[in-house]
């Protein structure tokens, strides 16, 4: 008998799987497990990818910080990696993590999920402004304006001129809802009513704890 052919379907990025994806990264006393926070950030580099290759370059530096994160999962200590809050303090108090300049730990898993997460911000802004966009418009400028207000503040200006190009080769708004491939635009609105508060709520708790810890401007 013939093997079944893969579902093509496979590759295609689906905006429900990253909502899945979020919605299991939540634990009972709010805990952020990194499991889910990286596969939801797979999800989101499938539809990074589907968009061009004028994203190269932003996908190749998400899918880098996505695999150091992947190796502390997989690697001998991935008890401690279980959630964020474990990994934050597995790694201060184990001194696995450059403070103030960078030193020998260039890769730690709080300054690497600290770059995701200044990301996650200018995604949960990005999200909303297509929520209650109307059809005339434009994805480049929701997509500049969430990013000038946000992540922008962290990059050099060589890297927000790069962003700014990129975003002007953005697929218009009917196109880019299709990508999300939910459905209709009515249904692609509801998800995203579903989506923006359980990224905004990830997004809230790990602010506050990298806050708490004084984490957030890890070199
Ligand atoms: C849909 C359009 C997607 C536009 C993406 C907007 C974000 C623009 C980010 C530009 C980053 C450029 C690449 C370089 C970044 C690094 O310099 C910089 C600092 O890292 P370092 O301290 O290790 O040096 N890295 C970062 O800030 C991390 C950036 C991670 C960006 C991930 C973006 C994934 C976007 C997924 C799009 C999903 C859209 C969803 C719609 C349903």
């Amino acid at each position: 008998m013939a093997a079944p052919e893969a579902d093509p379907q496979d590759h295609r990025f689906s905006l429900q799987e990253v909502l899945d994806s979020f919605k299991l990264c939540l634990s009972e006393n709010k805990e952020v497990y990194l499991e889910h926070y990286v596969s939801g950030w797979r999800g989101l580099v499938k539809f990074l990818n589907s968009l061009g290759s004028v994203f190269g370059f932003i996908s190749k530096d998400a899918v880098g910080k996505i695999n150091i994160l992947e190796g502390y999962l997989e690697g001998d200590n991935s008890s401690q990696y279980a959630t964020i809050q474990l990994m934050v303090k597995y790694e201060l108090d184990n001194q696995l993590v450059d403070l103030t300049k960078r030193g020998n730990h260039p890769e730690s898993g709080c300054r690497t999920l600290l770059r995701l997460h200044r990301a996650l911000r200018w995604l949960e802004l990005f999200l909303e402004r297509l929520r209650v966009s109307g059809q005339d418009e434009k994805t480049s400028v929701m997509c500049a304006d969430a990013y000038n207000q946000s992540l922008s503040q962290h990059h050099p200006w060589v890297v927000r001129k790069a962003a700014g190009l990129a975003f002007c080769v953005l697929p218009g708004r009917e196109a880019f809802f299709q990508v999300m491939n939910v459905g209709s635009a009515e249904q692609v609105v509801s998800v995203l009513g579903e989506a923006v508060p359980l990224i905004s709520e990830v997004y809230q708790i790990t602010e506050t704890l990298y806050a708490e810890q004084q984490l957030l401007q890890l070199p």
